[in-house]
C-alpha cells in the first residue's frame, strides 16, 4: 500500500476477519445467564415437540368420520392440559377438551366450542369438520434428533425459550470477551465535572462502553488518559496482560499529540492504518502479542461508525459468533446527499415506510464531530466509495441501525 492510500472497507474487513479466530474456552451457564451468549455447540432436540397429539382449541374431541351435521354426540368425559382423558373415545361420542390437553385415543379432530350447540347434555355440530382440524400433531414442531440451534448463534429470548421447551437448563457457551477501552486527550473532562474553557466532555468512552455492553462483552475501562506517551504505554501494557482486545478512541491521526500508532508499533504491530470510510478514515488495526488492537478516530461519530462497521464483525468472530452481513434495504432519498468520490460514506439517516415504499433523509450536518447527527438517526445511508453526490428522488442503500445503536 502506498503512503496515504486508503484501504477499501470490504478489504479492511476481509483482512481483519482472516486474521482473527474464535476464543476456544467454553463454560456451562444456566439459561438465566445465557441471553446474548454465543452458543459453543449445536443443540439437538432429544424428543419430539410436541411430545403427543394435543388440542389447539377449547372444544370437543371427535372422530371426524362419525360426525354428521345436526346429529347429537354423547359427551363421554373431559380432558384438560395436565389431566388426560384415559379411556378410548366411544362410538358416536365426544370428549370435552381444553387447549393443550392430550387427544383421547380414537379421537382425530377437535371442534371449537363456539361451533357446537349443547342440547339435553348432548353435543351437536351443524357441519362436518375436516379430519385433523384443531389438532397439534406430535413432532410437528421439532423431531427427535433434529438440530434446533447452530453453534455460533447469539442466544435471543425466543431461543432461550426453545431450549427450555426441550428441558435444557444450561448450555455450553464461549467465554465472554474482555475488551479494554480508554480515552485520551488533554482537552477531555469527565461528565459531571465543571468544564473549563477550551475543553469538552469525554463522550466517546460512554458511547463505546454502551455499544460493547450491547455486544455482550466484558468491558475493562482503563479511564481517561492525558496526551502523554508514558500514560498511554502503561494502559497498552495493562490491556496486553488482561484483555482480548484494546479499543482506543483518538490519537490515531497525524497531529502532534496523536501517540497511539507510535505506541502500537513500539509494543506490537500495526497491521493496517487508514480505511476508505467516511467518517473514520484514520482507523488503525494491529496486534499487541495476544491482544488485538483497534484504534478508532477521536471524532465522536467516526468512533461510533468504525466500532459498528469495522470492529463489531471482528469481535463477533473473536467471540465465536456467526458473522452475518448487515441488513441492507433500498429507499428513496428525499434530500440531496452531498458526497465526494474517494471514501465509502456512512451518512446518518432517518428512514420511514409508506405504502409507496421506503424513504430516507439526513438529519442536519454530517460532520463527524456532531453526535446530534447520529443520536436521532435510525439508519446509515451507505454510499459507495466512488459515488459522487446523489440527487433527491434517487434510490439509495440504507442499513437500519443494528443492535449496537438501538
Ligand atoms: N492533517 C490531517 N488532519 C486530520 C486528518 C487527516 O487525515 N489529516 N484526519 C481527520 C479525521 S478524518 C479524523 S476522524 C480525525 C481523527 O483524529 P484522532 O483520531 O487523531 O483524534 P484526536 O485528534 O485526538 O481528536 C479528534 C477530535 O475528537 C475529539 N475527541 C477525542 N476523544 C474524544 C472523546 N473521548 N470524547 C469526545 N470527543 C473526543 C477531539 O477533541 C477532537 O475534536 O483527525 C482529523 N484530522
Ligand atoms: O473520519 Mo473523520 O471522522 O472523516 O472526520
Ligand atoms: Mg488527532
Amino acid at each position: 500500500m502506498t503512503a496515504g492510500a486508503l484501504l477499501p472497507v470490504a478489504d479492511a474487513l476481509a483482512q481483519m476477519l482472516a486474521q482473527v479466530s474464535a476464543v476456544s474456552e467454553t463454560e456451562q451457564v444456566p439459561l438465566a445467564q445465557a441471553l446474548d451468549r454465543v452458543l459453543a455447540e449445536p443443540v439437538l432436540a432429544s424428543f419430539d415437540v410436541p411430545g403427543y397429539d394435543n388440542s389447539a382449541m377449547d372444544g370437543y374431541a371427535v372422530r371426524a368420520a362419525e360426525v354428521k351435521a345436526g346429529q347429537a354426540l354423547t359427551l363421554q368425559g373431559s380432558a384438560l392440559a395436565g389431566h388426560a382423558f384415559t379411556a378410548a373415545l366411544a362410538p358416536q361420542s365426544c370428549v370435552r377438551i381444553m387447549t393443550g390437553a392430550v387427544m383421547p385415543a380414537g379421537a382425530d379432530t377437535v371442534i371449537m366450542q363456539e361451533q357446537v350447540r349443547l342440547q339435553d347434555g348432548k353435543v351437536i355440530a351443524d357441519f362436518v369438520p375436516k379430519v385433523g382440524e384443531n389438532v397439534r400433531k406430535a413432532g410437528e414442531d421439532l423431531k427427535n434428533g433434529q438440530q434446533v440451534l447452530s453453534a455460533g448463534c447469539r442466544l435471543t429470548a425466543p431461543q432461550l425459550g426453545l431450549l427450555a421447551s426441550l428441558g435444557i437448563a444450561d448450555v455450553a457457551v464461549r467465554r465472554k470477551l474482555k475488551i479494554a477501552i480508554f480515552s485520551t486527550g488533554d482537552e477531555l473532562v469527565l461528565p459531571g465535572q465543571p468544564l473549563p474553557q477550551g475543553h469538552i466532555y469525554d463522550s466517546n468512552r460512554v458511547v463505546l462502553r454502551a455499544m460493547l455492553q450491547r455486544l455482550g462483552v466484558e468491558v475493562l475501562d482503563l479511564g481517561l488518559l492525558p496526551d502523554q506517551p508514558e500514560a498511554i504505554r502503561q494502559a497498552f501494557q495493562r490491556a496486553m496482560r488482561e484483555a482480548d482486545a484494546l479499543i482506543t478512541s483518538a490519537g490515531v491521526s497525524v497531529g502532534d499529540a496523536d501517540y497511539t500508532r507510535q505506541i502500537l508499533s513500539e509494543l506490537g504491530q500495526v497491521n493496517f492504518w487508514k480505511v476508505a470510510i467516511k467518517p473514520g478514515k484514520p482507523f488503525a488495526f494491529g496486534k499487541l502479542e495476544n491482544c488485538w488492537f483497534f484504534g478508532l478516530p477521536g471524532n465522536p461519530v467516526a468512533a461510533v461508525v468504525t466500532l459498528d462497521q469495522l470492529v463489531q464483525p471482528v469481535l463477533l468472530k473473536l467471540a465465536g459468533a456467526t458473522v452475518s452481513p448487515a441488513n441492507q434495504l433500498t429507499a428513496v432519498t428525499t434530500v440531496t446527499l452531498k458526497k465526494q468520490p474517494g471514501r465509502a460514506d456512512y451518512q446518518r439517516g432517518y428512514y420511514w415506510a409508506t405504502a409507496e415504499g421506503l424513504f430516507v433523509k439526513t438529519l442536519g450536518s454530517q460532520s463527524s464531530g456532531m453526535l446530534s447527527s447520529i443520536a436521532n438517526a435510525n439508519c446509515y445511508i451507505v454510499l459507495p466509495q466512488q459515488s459522487g453526490s446523489i440527487a433527491s428522488g434517487e434510490m439509495v442503500t440504507i442499513q437500519p441501525f443494528g443492535k449496537l445503536l438501538q
